[in-house]
């Protein structure tokens, strides 16, 4: 595999966790700017992948390339161009945010230059609060300075591990906004551990889902454009029961309040669905296609375990 063209590579990786062989063959890659989300059930083991990653535990066998460096055999090199966080940022509360931000700058291989502090500090939106110590921080704003320590070195992979929990409505928009900005600005690949499929649903492009320790599919979330994945159609149509019945032979539809929603490998089918919807007299103010996540993740996790027992 050419691991220079992947910021991110985790190649046949396994992990023994005392008697328990919790990491199997896992493997995956991440594509430049993309945000990921990582999906599996509880004890998947996201958190255990997460940790060899980051170095935290070595695997017992096979590789995690960051940039095309080996992280056993040229870690520091690896770990240069990854930025985490794990479980709750590690913030000094009784530092401000600005104290916090140095005190993690002398940590990096590279200085650090005032340019740099101050555009992490604009890019997470905390410029009015950066000289408040950290213990006044609402949670959103620790978890934003968070972010702003783990990208001050311009890491190129950034492993957020649940990183919503416990952020209200708000403040999980505006990290969703930050993470976007980051991707977009800076061109940062980030992977992104939930258990929230909305969530991951409306701030990902891609979702690696893993079960029983390995990865059972990558997902590509909203509009996608291959024919073989199931989708769901929505379609507002009037008059809506003219247009439910000539949809009728391409599978069962279901009136919601988003429109005539249909469900199958309908991609190809959409031209020749406006086509004859038109022709019938029906007329189409809105149709739209979207891949609903949640249903692809519980039929993959729960196919898996089912094919376990
Ligand atoms: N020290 C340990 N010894 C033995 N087994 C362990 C140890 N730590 C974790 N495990 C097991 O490894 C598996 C994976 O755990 P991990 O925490 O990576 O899962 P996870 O997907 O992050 O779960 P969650 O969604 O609950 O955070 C679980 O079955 C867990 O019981």
């Amino acid at each position: 595999m050419a691991t220079e063209t992947f910021p991110l590579v985790v190649e046949k990786v396994n992990k023994h966790l005392g008697s328990t062989h919790v990491i199997k063959d896992m493997s995956f890659s991440l594509e430049r700017g993309m945000i990921y989300g990582f999906l599996g059930p509880n004890g998947s083991g996201k958190t255990t992948t997460i940790r060899m990653i980051v170095s935290l535990i070595a695997p017992n066998s096979g590789e995690v390339y960051i940039e095309g460096s080996s992280i056993k055999t040229e870690r520091e090199k690896a770990l240069k161009h990854i930025g985490a966080i794990v479980e709750n940022p590690d913030l000094y509360l009784y530092l401000t945010g600005m104290q916090n931000l140095r005190q993690f700058a002398q940590m990096s291989a590279e200085p650090i230059s005032e340019e740099r502090f101050e555009e992490v500090i604009r890019l997470v939106e905390l410029e009015h609060a950066i000289h408040k110590k950290v213990k006044k921080y609402s949670l959103g704003m620790k978890q934003r300075l968070g972010i702003a320590v783990s990208i001050l070195h311009r890491p190129s992979v950034l492993i957020l591990d649940e990183p919503t929990n416990g952020l209200d409505p708000k403040g999980i928009r505006d990290l969703r906004d930050y993470l976007r900005k980051l991707a977009r600005d800076e061109g940062v690949t980030l992977l992104v551990s939930s258990h929230q499929l909305n969530e991951i649903e409306v701030l990902c492009d891609r979702a690696i889902v893993i079960n029983d320790g390995t990865v059972v599919d990558e997902l590509h979330m909203g509009t996608n454009k291959q024919s073989h994945e199931q989708m769901t159609i929505t379609i507002e149509a009037e008059p809506v029961e003219k247009a439910a019945t000539l949809l009728q032979p391409l599978g069962a539809t279901k009136q919601t309040e988003r429109g005539l929603e249909i469900e199958g490998q309908l991609y190809d089918a959409i031209p020749q669905l406006v086509r004859t919807l038109t022709e019938n007299d029906v007329s189409i103010y809105a149709i739209s296609y979207q891949k609903r996540l949640e249903d692809a993740y519980f039929s993959l996790t729960e196919e898996k375990r089912g094919d376990a027992t």
